[in-house]
């Protein structure tokens, strides 16, 4: 009987080789009795797109195989010498765990943020958390999640900022706070960095800039939630009014982990105006949707470029965000320009929106919407957010 149904699977796994093509990438493959398979992939960290694409793939080819009643890929990732970083590794900080860009979580990672398990109780030091969110990769996330953050602070908001970007935290450049390293208190816990009126933690104070990270397993939710609960944003008596969570672009695990295992109050989705990014962004929409969070809707960047004689140039469509949110049957919550001052803003560690120029309005209005928005949301203290003109 045994005997018999380890033949059935090792033929099944020969079968899905074969169906693969016995690619070298294949790490491993394991098949249970019922047909159920776990293909393991070797991905390569420096093109993560590529490694989705072969991922995508085999799980459809093994699928396609005789006998298989469901397949699962997963990606994992070593560094290489032929990393592009070729100088010697820096020490790791004591007390710091070294992780890794690029790989899919593992199993135990994604079980840990299934559907059904309850995020965790309201954080008692935080009154509200808004994640800011994009299906895509460089369309101004970090940007919009940097300079609300900062727009809030100016309106004399205890504001905290958790740069949760595992493969680009971007908020130690944005703020100017690169190379800081947050402190614990007393009790133990991580003390924010403090810039521009706004607390930060970030991925980037707990990893080395300089070395390529593969996020593995719990690393990623362990450090989130270091980031979040051991961390002194606030007290019950004086609580952060507002935390924005900068996640990381996509639907994958991380984000997934994020709504679901953290107490999200809302969520905003930053887009650019191509059409093409509609059904990701409508992938966005729906992982929140599925996990309970409320969306208050769509932040549309890099919409046009003015050039000097006030022309507006849509480099990149015309009323995509727009489309977006009405597809989606939410608010445009605003539309932010290409303008030099955010880029500069962005790298020399000042927001704009810290600043007085036109850019700091526009943040400030969309600022307002979002608080309008998440005001709608409360049913029950916390105070409302009240906006000066
Ligand atoms: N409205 C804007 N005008 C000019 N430059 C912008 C604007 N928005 C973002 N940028 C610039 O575009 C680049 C990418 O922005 P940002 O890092 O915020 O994107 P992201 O979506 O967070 O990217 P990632 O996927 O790396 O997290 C940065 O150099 C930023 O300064």
């Amino acid at each position: 009987m045994f005997r018999g149904k380890s033949r059935q699977t090792d033929k099944l796994d020969t079968r899905i080789r074969e169906a693969l093509g016995n690619p070298e990438w294949l790490q491993g493959i394991a098949v249970k009795p019922d047909g159920a398979v776990t293909l393991v992939i070797d991905a390569d960290p420096n093109a993560l797109d590529a490694s989705e694409a072969r991922r995508v793939e085999a799980e459809a080819r093994a699928m396609n195989v005789k006998g298989v009643t469901s397949a699962r890929a997963m990606l994992t990732a070593e560094r290489t010498p032929s990393s592009a970083h070729t100088h010697s590794e820096p020490q790791q900080r004591p007390g710091t765990q070294r992780v890794r860009k690029g790989a899919r979580l593992s199993d135990e990672a994604i079980s840990q943020g299934q559907p059904g398990t309850p995020a965790t109780d309201r954080i008692p030091g935080i009154s509200r958390i808004l994640v800011v969110a994009s299906a895509k990769g460089g369309v101004g996330k970090s940007t919009v999640a940097v300079n609300l953050a900062a727009a809030f602070a100016k309106q004399g908001l205890r504001t905290g900022l958790l740069d949760a970007d595992i493969y680009g935290p971007s908020a130690p450049t944005m703020l100017g706070t690169s190379g800081e390293a947050p402190q614990t208190n007393a009790d133990g816990n991580l003390v924010p960095v403090k810039a521009h009126g706004i607390d930060s933690l970030s991925i980037g104070y707990l990893s080395d800039p300089d070395a390529p990270m593969i996020w593995r397993g719990p690393i990623v939710m362990s450090a989130i939630t270091q980031m979040l609960n051991d961390a002194a944003w606030g007290t019950p008596d004086d609580p952060l009014d507002l935390l924005i969570i900068d996640t990381p672009p996509g639907t994958g695990d991380a984000q997934l982990t994020i709504a679901q295992r953290v107490p999200v109050t809302a969520a905003v989705l930053v887009t650019t105006p191509q059409e093409v990014a509609l059904a990701d962004v409508r992938r966005g929409a729906a992982m929140f949707s599925k996990t309970a969070v409320p969306v208050l809707g769509v932040i549309e960047t890099m919409s046009w470029f003015e050039d000097p004689t006030g022309a507006r140039h849509y480099l990149m469509g015309e009323g995509g965000g727009q489309k977006i949110a009405d597809a989606l049957g939410l608010p445009l919550l605003g539309q932010l320009p290409m303008l030099s001052e955010i880029r500069e803003g962005g790298d020399s560690g000042k927001p704009a929106a810290a600043g007085n120029g036109s850019a700091a309005n526009l943040f400030h209005e969309i600022a307002r919407s979002v608080a309008l928005n998440l005001d709608s949301l409360q049913t029950k203290a916390p105070p409302r957010i009240i906006f000066e003109d």
